[in-house]
């Protein structure tokens, strides 16, 4: 269930589906009985119910819920842009079969009904909304009247989460199959409320054809690639992560880089750093190493050792050439490798220039963790990246053009591959907005990696764990306390992979 689809591949499936003996009408019903439903939960029969319906399927939609919810007793006024006579297929149909009127939408007063259906426009939002449609989103929002939206709220566009013109905010979205990027991504996620999807009997099979490329995040997308110890786990077995660091301005980040990497399983770390008394004070941990590591040969040598075969770099190490270099010695040893913050400030609008390091290096992972201003200077002068039109185009753009895994932080964290799979991550909470929320990320991924976990994969299953870590803890959450709430989210992952 965790597949994401575009408004194409939906589109598509429709088509299989009916191809396959699912009739236009039959979906057409289901979907508008699953809103009916969702009404119906919301308040009871005798309730003032609005339908407002648009001149597609989505108003098709609209046409089978009020049916629906006059035949259970709620009192239904139903409004429509365009004429009746306009409408074609499936929801000329459903509207035949709605016995009551059907009038202007400029009539519609949202605040004289109990509840709203927001039928006017789904996977077909062609433009921006203007005229009558503006007009009436504009009043529905102003209303205060819960909303029950069909497929998405009008006005959002389904596959990039981003408002065209207005959009209805609404109490609550009713999808068909499965979610569209524009229900995880914002302001898309936050404009449709909690997302209902409704089976309308469109068959699982369809996705063997589509073979979508995007799904949710979660243990779906990277429970195979990071599982429970075996019983004779070795710490040499869940390999050895490197943490370099700065200098002795910067004193908590290596430290809770290092934390994670050892909490989500890394066998040993090693805090490298030039200065002696950051790294003691960054390691104070058991299992923790500490080396200098003034220059790059420094740093070079310290990755010699093959059985350090992952490598972080960028919690506070300061933007500049040395750390380029330094980014430079990582990639040319043949470790995995996760590059956060200043590592990737210091190739601020020199993409190309770390994407030709990347492309020197034998095949191992390398994951950049960019927020969105720091992936915005990292891509400065590229186009194809920077006017993508959703962050999970960009994501995925970024990706294709460095030949590294993307994690594109943030609220809606999007995790993409070089090969076109992608990740959008839901179970964020906003008090993982804290400092040293990123190099704890980073840590987690670095952990990951050290135990050969695919980069992909990796970077999926740090970032869905850093953020269940972060939704246990919630308000007051200080980075600290990712790595110390960890044993319990693994306990849970890893019973949940027992199930
Ligand atoms: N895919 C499925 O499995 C099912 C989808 N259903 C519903 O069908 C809609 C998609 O219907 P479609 O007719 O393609 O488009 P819309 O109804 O979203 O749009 C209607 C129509 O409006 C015009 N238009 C687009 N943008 C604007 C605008 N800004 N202003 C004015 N007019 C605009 C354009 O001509 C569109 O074609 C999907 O969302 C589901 O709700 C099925 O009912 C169930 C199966
Ligand atoms: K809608």
């Amino acid at each position: 269930m965790d597949e994401v689809l575009t408004t194409r591949e939906m589109a598509e499936a429709d088509r299989l589906a009916m191809a396959g003996g699912a009739s236009g009408p039959a979906l057409m019903d289901r979907a508008g009985a699953a809103v009916a439903d969702a009404v119906c939960r919301r308040r009871p029969a005798g309730a003032r119910a609005m339908v407002v319906c648009g001149p597609g399927n989505n108003g098709g939609d609209g046409f089978v819920a009020a049916r629906v919810l006059a035949a259970r007793g709620y009192r239904v006024e139903l409004f429509l842009l365009g004429s009746r006579d306009a409408l074609k297929g499936d929801a000329a149909q459903a509207a035949a079969r709605w016995s009551g009127a059907a009038r202007p939408l400029t009539e519609a007063q949202p605040a004289a009904a109990d509840v709203v259906v927001d039928a006017l426009f789904g996977a077909g939002l062609a433009r921006d909304l203007d005229g009558e449609a503006l007009a009436a989103v504009e009043r529905i929002n102003a209303s205060g009247t819960p909303v029950v939206a069909v497929d998405v709220p009008s006005g959002l566009d389904g596959d990039t989460g981003r408002v065209r013109g207005a959009a209805v905010r609404a109490s609550e979205t009713v999808t068909f199959f499965r979610l569209k990027p524009g229900h995880l991504l914002y302001p898309g996620r936050r404009l449709c409320g909690p997302v209902r999807v409704a089976d309308i009997g469109i068959p699982e099979s369809v996705l063997e054809a589509i073979r979508p490329q995007t799904r949710r995040n979660g243990p779906s997308v990277f429970g195979d690639a990071f599982r429970a110890p075996d019983e004779e786990g070795h710490k040499y077995g869940r390999g050895h992560a490197l943490v370099v660091s700065g200098g002795v301005e910067a004193t908590g980040a290596p430290r809770l880089a290092a934390r994670c990497a050892l909490r989500i399983g890394a066998g040993l770390v090693t805090v490298a750093s030039p200065s002696d008394a950051l790294a003691v004070h960054a390691a104070a941990l058991t299992a923790v190493m500490v080396r200098r590591a003034d220059t790059p040969a420094d740093l070079a040598a310290l990755l010699a050792d093959r059985r350090r075969n992952a490598v972080a770099l960028g919690p506070a190490l300061g933007v500049g050439a040395e750390t380029r270099e330094r980014v430079a010695t990582a990639l040319r040893s043949g470790a995995h490798v996760v590059l956060d913050a200043d590592a990737l400030t210091s190739f601020e609008g020199e993409a190309d220039a770390l994407a030709g390091l990347v492309g020197e290096r034998p095949e191992r992972g390398v994951v950049v963790t960019p927020h969105t201003g720091e992936f915005a200077r990292l891509c400065r002068g590229r186009a194809d990246i920077g006017e993508a039109e959703s962050k999970l185009a960009a994501a995925r753009a970024a990706a294709a053009a460095l030949g590294v895994v993307v994690v594109l932080k943030g609220p809606d964290t999007v995790v993409a591959a070089p090969d076109g799979r992608a990740a959008i991550n839901a179970n964020g909470t906003p008090w993982l907005g804290t400092a040293g929320s990123g190099d704890s990320l980073t840590g987690m991924t670095a952990g990951l990696l050290a135990q050969s976990v695919p980069a992909y994969e990796a970077a999926c299953a740090a970032v869905w764990l850093h953020a269940e870590a972060g939704a246990r803890i919630g308000p007051g959450l200080i980075a600290e306390d990712l790595s110390e709430a960890l044993p319990a989210v693994l306990r849970e992952y890893f019973a949940g992979q027992g199930a």
